[in-house]
């Protein structure tokens, strides 16, 4: 028998016809999600060609992007940032009712941002293709899914076929070494990857991301590890399934109702000795400091301890002007006017802890202002069952309903032209939190560190906590 990887087994599991040269494979979906942004064209295509969703059982939408975290005004309002936002919301719920899909609707214990509830709900199937009209769809790959963001088009041929064309693509597994060092986390493993392998180090590829430091990750942190693969300009990101995967899933509602079946078919979904990727590289995860980004593509980042870098060509050099940063700059010298923790990144449960344990018996400086999002209803239920929703708004953080937020500021919440915004998301393009905001990502406790102490901080430089 051949020896294969993960990435092929699962590839061969849902094959439906192979590519020819002429033409691409096709795949089974095993799990549509679906938003308000990039569903309403795919919806429109549907209705004029007279096409009825397929599986509608296969098909799960939420409403993240567009929604207002600030709640309802006293006749129910919601303060939507546009009345294009609005109009979103309005055609998905319709289109929903009109296929039978499930909605997680406002008001709907279940909603969240679309890469959280997935796995939240148990809909999140190892061995599985997973679809999304968004680039983020990676994020499922920690449950070793094979997950592609999709664009539109394809939005609507997977609505009316339950299928997708795909060019088989190629592989790039990376070795973590070893095991992290305290305070280093799963956003700082994905930045040194990213940084290592350059915006288009990936492309083509899907990444499976291996050794003891990942196998050491809870899913949360497996899930911030995939969701920036796609920052690499990777097709999607995966990490073998094992028990922390089971124990993850088991008993949740969208969990495979012959279970024992389920998992016992799941073991066999990692990549076998002697199997060949196409690309490997190796990262010595003891080597790995707490993170952040300096420029305007997420791999331009550096350790929180760094020196900003000479610029290499003229987009370095664009890219420094626009975060007003001078080559030899200090990192941590950087004043930070704005911090947001939250996004399908770093929005779960386990990143509102890290955070939450930094802002303990401290303040966030008095120049700084502080949003924390969870990224779904259920993150914020439980933040609110442990108290940490008390431990952010005493430390002087706002405290805010779930969605997408400050990550792509389609909900009107954003920051000011100028200012430095420490983002535990994924994405630091010139203007996505607003119109002339500077990005700086890192891990929610480097961003908890960060907004203590005005600057860019890791959690390493901050002093004893108040008694
Ligand atoms: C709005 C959506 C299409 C977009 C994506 O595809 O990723 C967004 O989620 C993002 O993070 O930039
Ligand atoms: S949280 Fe950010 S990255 Fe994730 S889906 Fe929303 S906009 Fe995209």
């Amino acid at each position: 028998m051949t020896a294969k990887t993960l990435f092929q087994k699962v590839w061969e599991r849902n094959l439906v016809r192979p590519e020819t040269v002429d033409s691409p494979a096709i795949l089974h979906v095993g799990l549509h999600l679906v938003h308000e942004v990039t569903s309403p064209q795919a919806f429109t295509v549907l209705d004029q060609r007279d096409l009825k969703v397929r599986r509608p059982d296969r098909t799960l939408a939420t409403i993240d992007h567009s929604v207002p975290t600030l709640p309802a005004d006293a006749e129910g309002r919601l303060p939507y940032a546009t009345a294009a936002a609005e109009k979103q919301v309005a055609a998905l719920r319709r289109n929903c009712a009109r296929h039978g899909i499930t909605l997680l609707d406002l008001g709907d214990d279940r909603r969240g941002i679309v890469h959280m509830v997935g796995p939240e709900l148990g809909r999140t199937h190892p061995g599985a293709v997973v679809v999304c009209g968004d680039s983020h769809t990676s994020t499922h790959g920690a449950f070793g899914a094979l997950a592609f963001g999709i664009g539109t088009t394809e939005v609507g041929h997977v609505l009316a076929t339950q299928c997708l064309l795909q060019r088989k693509p190629r592989t790039l597994r990376v070795m973590f070494e070893g095991t992290c060092a305290e305070g280093v986390t799963a956003k700082d493993m994905a930045l040194t990857v990213i940084a290592h392998l350059g915006m288009d180090g990936g492309t083509g590829h899907v990444i499976e991301y291996a050794g003891e430091a990942v196998r050491a990750l809870s899913m949360e942190g497996r899930m911030t590890l995939c969701n920036l693969s796609i920052e690499a300009g990777a097709r999607a990101g995966m990490v073998a399934p094992d028990e922390t995967t089971f124990a993850y899933l088991t008993g949740r509602p969208g969990a495979p109702t012959d279970w024992e079946g389920a998992v016992t078919a799941w073991r066999d979904l990692h990549t076998d000795d002697g199997a060949e990727f196409d690309k490997e590289i190796v990262v010595d995860a003891a080597a790995i400091r707490p993170m952040v980004t300096y420029g305007v593509s997420p791999h331009e980042a550096l350790p929180a301890t760094g020196d900003v870098p000479a610029p290499a060509n003229d987009a370095a050099r664009t890219a420094l002007d626009y975060m007003g940063f001078q080559p030899g700059d200090p990192l941590a010298a950087r004043k930070v006017d704005r911090v947001f923790v939250g996004s399908c990144t770093n929005g779960r449960l386990e990143d509102l802890r890290a955070a939450a344990n930094i802002l303990k018996g401290r303040r966030i400086a008095d120049h700084v202002t502080m949003l924390v999002v969870p990224g779904s209803e259920a993150v914020k239920r439980a933040a609110e069952a442990e108290g940490l929703d008390q431990v952010f708004m005493t430390a002087g953080a706002e405290w805010r309903e779930p969605g997408c937020s400050m990550c792509i500021a389609m909900n009107g919440d954003r920051g000011n032209p100028g200012e430095i915004v420490v983002s535990t998301s994924n994405r630091n393009f010139r203007g996505r939190q607003g119109e002339g905001v500077r990005t700086v990502l890192a891990s929610p406790a480097t961003a908890a560190a960060s907004a203590v102490k005005g600057m860019i901080a890791d959690a390493s430089m901050l002093e004893g906590r108040a008694a």
